[in-house]
């Protein structure tokens, strides 16, 4: 069984559309959608916005579901000056930018028995880079940093740049990631880019969050048939 995670209804529906849905099931307050595509078994969801609501279905995908690896498709800020809006970015790792012990000596985004950076699965890393080489996509690959905030300040994300390279930021991945290295489960997650993340970010992602979202569902999809 495959899983496919979003965080915004906006960003699944895109998805959902071109599958075959099978049967629908409610449970800890999410709708997780039994599907086949490319007659692959798949699971899709989305889980609300944030670090909490991303774990909670990335960790009931793995254990009420089972299943064997975890994509997650939607939108995501700029950092590096050289991702555009509506460009795709692939993440190589990911991150989570707002936590902090560093009173305790600990680096930023540290939390002791578990690590700064969770790497994402490489094999489908390779897939990811077939399927653009074949659609002639330019797809960058890049660390991102996640954090309980809609970051929209040049010198906030300037700070995650400096901190953790990252070359994007969002809400859910670092979670998503953490979940998937407790657990040791492939994760691979896909993002179009929607705002710069800085001042008057919040208007581009309104103008930008459906038509990013799809172009990020349209690869993912592309990327079913070749796993
Ligand atoms: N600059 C940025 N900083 C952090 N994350 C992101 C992301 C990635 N997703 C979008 C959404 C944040 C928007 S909350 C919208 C509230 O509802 C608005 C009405 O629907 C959350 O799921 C993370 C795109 N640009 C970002």
């Amino acid at each position: 069984m495959i899983g496919i995670m979003c965080a915004m209804v906006e960003e699944l529906e895109p998805i959902l559309e071109q599958v075959e849905v099978k049967d629908k099931i409610h449970h800890g307050n999410n709708t997780y959608y039994l599907a086949s595509f490319d007659n692959k078994d798949i699971v899709l969801a989305y889980s609300k916005i944030g670090k909490v609501n991303a774990a909670i279905t990335a960790t009931a995908m793995i254990e009420k579901f089972g299943v064997e690896k975890l994509l997650f498709s939607g939108v995501a800020g700029a950092i590096d000056e050289d991702l555009k809006i509506g460009d795709l970015i692939v993440a190589t790792e990911v991150c989570q930018h707002d936590i902090d012990l560093t009173v305790f000596g600990y680096k930023h985004g540290f939390i002791p028995e578990s690590q700064i950076f969770f790497d994402c699965d490489s094999n489908l890393i390779n897939i990811a880079e077939h399927v653009a080489d074949k659609l002639g996509i330019k797809l960058k690959k890049g660390i991102i940093a996640s954090g309980d905030q809609f970051v929209h300040s040049k010198e906030k994300k300037e700070w995650i740049k400096e901190v953790f390279g990252a070359s994007a930021i969002e809400m859910e991945g670092g979670a998503v990631g953490c979940v998937t290295w407790n657990y040791q489960v492939p994760f691979f997650m896909l993002r179009a880019i929607s705002d710069t993340a800085e001042e008057g970010a919040g208007v581009d992602f309104d103008a930008f969050l459906e038509e990013s979202s799809k172009v990020s569902a349209k690869f993912l999809l592309e990327m079913l048939k070749e796993i």
